[in-house]
């Protein structure tokens, strides 16, 4: 019988597991940008409401399969995390983010089961249904003792019973994966073997009927071997993993693959310390060579960046716009020498305004390009409404989305040439090699070494798609970030009041000029971000624009920044 009210022993249970995961006074939870994040002794309630989210979720969705995700990424190694699976293996609906804000927010026991009260009749919730949650996380220390307050909020959710696993220590982009492969088992949709190791296979078979093996016409570009920094993260045992399945055909190097010993996670390595430095992760200095190229994956393998030493050694970076950029032109060459027309398969891309302009400007030459708000989440849906939607984040974060209209047309597409016929058979591999739940670095880096290899490019040659502006990124500490609001894809602020007019004043005077202010999803900051055709010129506008945003909201002048203008 359904049944949409808490039973008097649903909520002693409730009320009995709460008590031992007591929310300190004056802390308020956010389910952000990406999920809950913060330093990792404050997050024990945050992952007890969130077991009992996702059994809620389930339930909601015909007990079909919810993950949890426990990882802080590119954070700190004191930092942990939590975010919530959707059954396709995409991010949770950004509606249910109120209500995992507010089971978190609960004062105390009662009030949680108010919570979950309110929560259940204002969605409906079918409590008597059983739900299904499978969980993993990545290699923080905190991880373990975090694991066992969302268990506890597992046993804690009310009704029908809730079945849970243990996926152990994995990527994000896997536990992704075994969601959505567990969830379309045995339907038309049935996405893989839902393992582990099945997700290798998937990967590592796919790159195999792209890139012939060594020797063989179309690998002999490939290199020999790839360096891949594993942040001292759980990308570690997936590279090395994937590796085994890849030998003859690409051999894949690990690199900062310490993962037992404290303080090292994304210390000095991963991809957010390249993408902020500008730099080789020190580690790197003595093993990259001039002409040749490497990557980095962050702390839970879904964002990657790449980079090469040029011919005189010289470190160039190859960021996530330059992968949008590589690929999406791919796909359309792939789609002319398959006989398939751009009528019948749109190929689009989807950027943040943190893309670097002139990656804009390259794209939008050859295909529609939309800005969105920062965040996995609104690059994924949008990039849902084309056949073939192309989305990076410039910070390395990103896939390629297949629509079920463009799986059918590859399936249904007569060749009428063997060259077409390979075409087209690259593309369905694509199709597999392209993780399409969610931005996922190992995938990202065998999509890379194909379209190189197919080109016979180098890091020098892809580099030379387009030049990237100078621009700079600055962080702004301000009392109440809330207080600035932007429209137009975060390009431009509504709040402060007239703040926008000045900016626009300021940045008319730089060539090439393009600044925006926006409140950060993750920390506390606002953040600037300026670019101009003149490296000076882009650090000058960035720190005046962040100066600018310090005195607005009333920053005291004794610790205001001394590189602020
Ligand atoms: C400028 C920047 O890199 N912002 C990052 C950062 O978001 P903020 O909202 O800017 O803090 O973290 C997000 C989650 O990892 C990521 O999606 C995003 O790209
Ligand atoms: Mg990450």
């Amino acid at each position: 019988m359904s049944s949409n009210v808490l039973s008097e022993s649903d909520k002693s249970k409730v009320v009995d597991l709460a008590n031992r995961h007591t929310k300190p006074s004056g802390t308020t939870y956010q389910y952000g940008t990406a999920g809950f994040r913060m330093k990792a002794d404050q997050l024990d309630p945050v992952m007890f409401t969130v077991g009992i989210v996702a059994a809620l979720r389930s339930k909601k969705l015909d007990s079909k399969i919810i993950g949890v995700m426990v990882t802080a990424s590119h954070n700190p190694e004191e930092d942990n995390g939590v975010k919530l699976v959707d059954p396709r293996g995409d991010m949770l609906e950004q509606a249910w983010e109120g209500y995992a804000t507010a089971l978190a927010n609960s004062s105390s026991p009662e009030e949680l089961v108010h919570q979950i009260h309110q929560m259940v009749t204002a969605l409906q919730i079918d409590l008597s249904k059983p739900a299904n949650v499978i969980y993993a996380r990545d290699t923080r220390p905190s991880g373990p003792a975090l694991v066992s307050a969302l268990v506890d909020g597992l046993k804690a959710a009310p009704g029908g019973t809730t079945t849970y696993t243990d996926e152990g220590v994995l990527t994000t982009p896997i536990l992704h994966y075994l969601v959505r492969c567990k969830n379309t088992l045995g339907t038309e949709e049935e996405y893989g073997v839902p393992t582990e190791e099945g997700y290798y296979e998937k990967l590592a078979t796919a790159f195999k009927k792209l890139l012939k093996p060594r020797g063989s016409i179309d690998s002999q570009n490939a290199p020999e071997e790839l360096l891949v920094d594993c942040a001292n993260g759980v990308g570690t045992t997936a590279t090395e993993k994937l590796a085994k399945h890849l030998e003859g055909y690409i051999k894949l190097i690990p690199v900062n693959t310490s993962i037992d010993k404290l303080g090292v996670l994304n210390k000095g390595c991963g991809a957010d310390y390249v993408k902020t430095q500008q730099k080789l992760p020190p580690s790197m200095v003595p093993l990259l060579q001039p002409n040749q190229r490497a990557c980095s994956l962050d702390g839970d393998a879904d964002r990657l960046m790449y980079y090469y030493l040029d011919r005189n050694g010289k470190f160039k970076m190859l960021d996530g716009d330059k992968i949008a950029a590589l690929v999406a032109g791919f796909f359309g060459e792939l789609m002319e020498h398959a006989g398939i027309s751009k009528e019948e398969l749109d190929v689009g891309v989807v950027q943040t305004a943190y893309a670097n302009g002139a990656s804009t400007h390259y794209l939008s030459q050859r295909v529609p390009v939309q800005c969105v708000p920062t965040g996995v989440k609104h690059l994924h849906h949008a990039a849902e409404h084309y056949s073939i939607g192309v989305y990076f984040e410039a910070n390395g974060h990103g896939t390629v989305l297949f629509s079920a209209n463009a799986l059918n047309v590859l399936r249904r597409h007569q060749a009428t040439s063997p060259a077409q016929q390979a075409s087209l058979e690259n593309l369905i591999a694509l199709t597999e090699l392209i993780n399409q739940t969610v931005g996922d670095a190992l995938s990202d880096m065998l999509l890379v070494e194909v379209v190189l290899a197919y080109r016979g490019h180098g890091g020098a040659e892809w580099d030379s798609l387009y030049t990237d502006l100078p621009n700079r990124l600055v962080k702004v500490s301000v009392k109440d970030r809330g207080a600035f609001k932007t429209e137009d894809a975060e390009r431009r602020l509504t709040a402060p009041q007239g703040l926008q007019d000045k900016l626009d004043a300021l940045i008319k005077k730089y060539e090439g000029g393009r600044a925006f202010v926006r409140p950060s999803g993750t920390e506390d900051v606002v953040r600037v971000y300026a670019e101009a055709t003149h490296k000076v010129e882009a650090d000058e506008l960035a720190f005046k624009v962040a100066g600018m945003v310090y005195d607005e909201v009333g920053g005291d002048p004794a610790s205001r920044p001394k590189e602020f203008m």
